[in-house]
């Protein structure tokens, strides 16, 4: 069982050094359970990084994190407990899209009752019940990109680690993700949301986390985010990100260069 009361992710000091490369340097974070945690960092910035470590991928070089109460070095406690779509959902091409969905599932904790149920009802929502018994290799990137995000909440994790989840789709099913995700987190599921797309962060985001050459640089609510602190006056999330995440004159080269 998961300790209930505890944060979904707390993160002390998470850094992960690759070689020479600092790709993470010193995170610290809490991400309350129930809300949805933009994560926003230009290309290159350590959130593919920070994902894979909190989902157990990559181990850390220094530092400590929880998720759902457990430490990441505890692949077996944590993995029950969370879901991740990365930028290539792992699909196999050739089963179809519900033979696929059902692999995921038996690979978690669901009766086969609940996991029929919920993938009947999320493959109405996303529309893809017509080709539900297509096999993958025909589906369409965004259809793809459905079937990658269903099989990361279907066993309704404590945390859902979402990649870029509106990629690839149209605009009628990116609303859908985004009411989706916004009914997730209504129901007690944290999102943990990395997107360059910054309007679907400024939608959904309770808290957002903004992570620069490795360093999570500003962290807040979307409104304290957008207020420019010195005046009070309001920028646009776009603005704020742009301005947070400029390389100070003085630092020079300071994109290339490794955090210490
Ligand atoms: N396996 C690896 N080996 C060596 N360096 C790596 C590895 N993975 C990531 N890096 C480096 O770590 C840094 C952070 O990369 P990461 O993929 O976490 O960034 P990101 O914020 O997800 O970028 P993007 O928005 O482009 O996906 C980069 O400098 C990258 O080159």
């Amino acid at each position: 069982m998961s300790p209930a009361d505890v944060p979904a992710i707390e993160t002390d000091d998470l850094t992960k050094q690759y070689g020479e490369t600092t790709a993470v340097s010193g995170a610290t974070m809490t991400v309350d359970r129930g809300t949805v945690y933009g994560f926003l960092g230009p290309n290159g910035a350590g959130k593919t990084t920070t994902m894979r470590m909190l989902t157990t991928l990559t181990r850390p070089t220094s530092g400590t994190a929880r998720v759902a109460g457990y430490p990441i070095t505890d692949r077996e406690a944590v993995t029950p407990h969370i879901g991740y779509l990365p930028e290539e959902p792992p699909i196999y091409d050739e089963l179809t899209g519900r033979e696929q969905l059902e692999y995921a599932a038996g690979l978690r904790d669901l009766t086969e009752d609940d996991a029929a149920e919920r993938i009947e009802s999320l493959l109405e929502r996303f529309d893809l019940l017509a080709d539900a018994d297509r096999r993958i290799e025909g589906y369409s990137k965004g259809m793809r990109q459905k079937v990658g995000v269903i099989q990361a909440v279907l066993h309704e994790p404590v945390v859902a680690f979402l990649d870029e989840p509106t990629s690839g789709l149209d605009p009628r099913a990116a609303r859908t993700m985004r009411e989706t995700i916004a009914d997730l987190a209504d129901r007690e599921m944290t999102i943990f949301l990395s997107t360059h797309i910054l309007p679907v962060v400024d939608e959904l985001a309770d808290e957002i986390g903004v992570i620069h050459d490795g360093k999570l640089v500003a962290q807040g609510d979307p409104e304290t985010l957008k207020s420019r602190a010195e005046t009070g006056e309001t920028r646009s999330l776009e603005e704020a990100f742009l301005e947070i995440t400029q390389d100070s004159p003085a630092d020079g080269h300071a994109a290339g260069s490794p955090a210490e």
